[in-house]
């Protein structure tokens, strides 16, 4: 088990893990009344925060040795860094207290949420690997305990619940196994989408109704994913998953020397589809679409989808653990629309609002949502 957040680091000295274009203080209006802190003492310490750059046609990370220092950086064997500054593990008690200060417990800041709820009706956005569920060093084997799918379950019957996960949507759908949730997988790429009834806006999951942004890529994913399978096939401990419109290849179980192999294969394949670009997530490289599309986009789509766009009577929540969630507390935050939750036990630099330490406390806030719900409906 990591003894840190695996990806801890959005700001570390490679330039793969830094936004190449120089980020000024961010001009963002927010209602102080969302905010669970000073909007001053937020951004008073420069660049906010640090995301691949994305530009079409260019992979977001260039040469595979600044890969591998993105791959180092993402193993929990490695120092943890935070603002520049560098901690040892003794060290992190205090700096996870002071991070907290910025990204304040969403247990503790329950009665700021609810509050900030009263007259709206919440909806649930849940990441799954690393939230709902623990990470294990196997993927076939990230199972979601059965408290947290009672936990989930519960939920959904207060407020609409969608899981959106980097997976293919039915592997996730199979994991959480709840039929009354909606699902996104593929990093948002692959939707299954709730229809409105317009008689009495209720909606429904119709499986025929599906958004597929990234159709047209599938071809194209299968191949790189056999091609991987193939080329990387020596490598003890690597494994390449296909996730239907991206493809992720794991290196937690690869002996850090061969880690280099597996990144040259990765960009070998990447030279080779121009169209494709890579992603860095927790002990993985992920391959997908040059496509405008990601998580934000997905929760967007979800809230049309919906009918819960009006910012005026909804407050979105997602609460996720992975850089590829920061899109969906980006898009949350900078609409002034709702709150990101980050899951981690060690200090990143995020645009979510809250923190939650690990998938227990996720569950733990879950279920608090249900009793404010139920003492106040
Ligand atoms: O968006 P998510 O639901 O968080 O999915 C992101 C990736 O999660 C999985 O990989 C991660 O979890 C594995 C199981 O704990 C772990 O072994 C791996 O190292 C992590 O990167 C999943 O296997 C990937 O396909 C998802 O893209």
């Amino acid at each position: 088990m990591p003894m840190f957040g695996d990806s801890m680091d959005l700001k570390s000295n490679s330039p793969i893990l830094t936004d190449p274009i120089p980020i000024s203080k961010p001009k963002l209006d927010f209602h102080d009344s969302l905010l669970p802190y000073s909007s001053s003492e937020v951004f008073s310490q420069g660049p906010f925060l640090t995301i691949p750059w994305r530009k079409p046609g260019l992979l977001d990370d260039v040469l595979s040795t600044s890969w591998l220092d993105a791959m180092k950086s993402s193993s929990p064997r490695n120092i943890m860094k935070y603002n520049g500054n560098e901690f040892s593990p003794n060290d992190a008690d205090v700096a996870y207290h002071n991070w907290m200060l910025k990204y304040p417990s969403a247990l503790t800041s329950i009665e700021h949420i609810v509050n900030n709820a009263k007259g709206k009706r919440i909806a649930l956005f849940l990441d799954y690997d690393g939230t709902l569920s623990p990470i294990v060093d196997n993927p076939d084997h990230a199972f979601m305990s059965n408290a947290m799918r009672a936990a989930v379950r519960n939920v959904a019957k207060c407020f609409p619940t969608a899981i959106i996960s980097g997976r293919s949507r039915e592997k996730v759908r199979k994991f959480v196994g709840l039929k009354e949730l909606y699902y996104a997988g593929s990093h948002g790429m692959d939707i299954m989408c709730p229809v409105q009834s317009p008689a009495d806006h209720t909606t429904e999951v119709n499986e025929g109704n599906l958004y597929q942004p990234a159709s047209e890529f599938l071809p194209m994913i299968n191949e790189v994913f056999t091609s991987l399978v193939e080329t990387t096939k020596n490598i003890e401990g690597a494994k390449v998953e296909n996730n239907k419109f991206c493809v992720s290849v794991h290196y937690r179980n690869v002996d850090e020397k061969s880690w280099k192999a597996v990144a040259d294969y990765v960009q070998d394949t990447l030279k080779r589809y121009p169209r494709l670009r890579l992603t860095h997530g927790r002990m993985v490289l992920e391959i997908r679409p040059v496509l405008k599309w990601d998580k934000g986009k997905a929760v967007e789509f979800l809230l049309e989808s919906l009918g819960l766009s009006s910012c005026d009577d909804v407050l979105p929540i997602y609460v996720g653990d992975d850089r590829t969630d920061e899109d969906a507390f980006k898009f949350l935050r900078e609409g002034n629309r709702g709150y990101g939750i980050l899951v981690t036990p060690a200090p990143k630099e995020s645009s979510a609002y809250y923190s939650l330490r690990d998938p227990s406390e996720v569950m733990e806030f879950i279920n608090l949502l249900v009793i404010h719900k139920k003492l106040v409906p």
